[in-house]
């Protein structure tokens, strides 16, 4: 069984090797599909190896997010967006937007993001919301920001295809039912920074950093620091469960419209963020890269036709991907989800 769950360890996730996908026979194809289609209907997350991304470009994005958080915040914070409804830009601690003295803040208050995303420049002629297809922030420094960042969002869009090719034949589908889907896709990159209080080694292991959320597009491609705790998916009893990157693969998480589509057939799985630590439970710094494909902003989703046979009802009436989204970040809120718009 590949979900074998320890209640306070960390969760068995499913490694799906894209490579064995893309250059196997019929049957390792198939065998492929069915180990995603167990690690979506049982957990909605997975662990994807084979994906083909140069060590040097996974270098790049580390630099790039280093160099620009390590920038004084007063030059970070001109890079904020001109309105919170624009998803693009730099987001602040709390602390610093709180204006707390130095040493009064907590974990949950010291967590930062930078957002990069596709712009209706991207696709000419096609007449796109300049809200949601929004133009980009680049700080003038470092310099290697936007090359180290685009190389990233690249490759992330990449494999974010490629897995909705296996995802396809999971579902008994075309290995190219989703391009439709994704031909002139929103897509944002939020690149996260967890940093360390100062003063505090320990944390009480509160959920702080970011609040229990589901993402809400088709799915995560998620980049970590490695070996380091944090990040949380809850199961259906409860429990939350560790899920600690390993280098050399990526994490991906369903989102909501896969739920949808699937008529919850697969997961859209509930994850937060806790105060990172290390093997030895002191507080570290943690970065993450975010990739939400979030689908084509015009494309009804609907739940598909052999996820809605059976005795089974269709929970879902069809919606397009702009207004479940929309739908999704006017929801009511609980504090700690101020900041999760993905
Ligand atoms: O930092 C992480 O590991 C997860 C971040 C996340 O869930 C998000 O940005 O939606
Ligand atoms: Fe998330």
């Amino acid at each position: 069984m590949n979900t074998a769950r320890t209640p306070d360890g960390p969760l068995d996730v499913p490694t799906i090797d894209l490579s064995r996908f893309r250059e196997g026979s019929a049957a390792e194809r198939a065998a492929v599909a069915a180990e995603l289609d167990r690690a979506a209907s049982t957990i909605g997350l997975m662990r994807v190896s084979g994906h083909r991304i140069d060590a040097s470009v996974v270098a790049g994005l580390g630099a790039a997010m280093d160099g620009f958080f390590g920038l004084p915040m007063w030059q970070k914070k001109a890079l904020r967006p001109a309105s919170a409804e624009y998803n693009r830009g730099y987001t602040p601690p709390r602390a610093e937007r709180l204006s707390l003295q130095p040493g009064a803040s907590s974990p949950a208050e010291e967590f930062e993001a930078f957002n990069v995303g596709r712009s209706a420049e991207d696709f000419p002629g096609l007449g796109l919301d300049e809200l949601q297809y929004a133009p980009n922030l680049w700080p003038l420094r470092p310099e290697s920001f936007e090359t180290g960042v685009m190389a990233w969002f690249g490759e992330a869009a990449r494999v974010a295809r490629e897995v909705t090719s296996v995802m396809a034949v999971a579902l008994g589908l075309d290995e190219k039912f989703f391009a439709g889907y994704q031909d002139h896709a929103l897509e944002v990159l939020r690149l996260n920074n967890y940093r360390v209080p100062a003063g505090e080694t320990t944390t009480s292991g509160e959920p702080v950093g970011l609040g229990a959320h589901t993402d809400s597009g088709i799915l995560t491609v998620l980049w970590a620091d490695p070996d380091i705790r944090g990040l949380q998916v809850l199961d259906d009893s409860g429990v939350w469960h560790d899920v600690i990157a390993s280098p050399g693969t990526l994490l991906v998480n369903l989102g909501d419209l896969l739920a949808r589509w699937t008529n919850d057939r697969w997961i859209s799985a509930q994850h937060r963020v806790l105060a990172p630590t290390d093997r030895e439970g002191l507080l570290v710094r943690r970065r993450s890269a975010a990739f939400f494909h979030d689908g084509n902003a015009d494309a009804v989703i609907s739940v598909l036709p052999g996820c809605a046979t059976g005795e089974e009802p269709v929970h879902y009436e069809s919606v397009t991907v702009a207004d479940h989204l929309a739908a999704k970040l006017h929801a009511p809120r609980t504090p700690l989800d101020e900041r999760v718009p993905g």
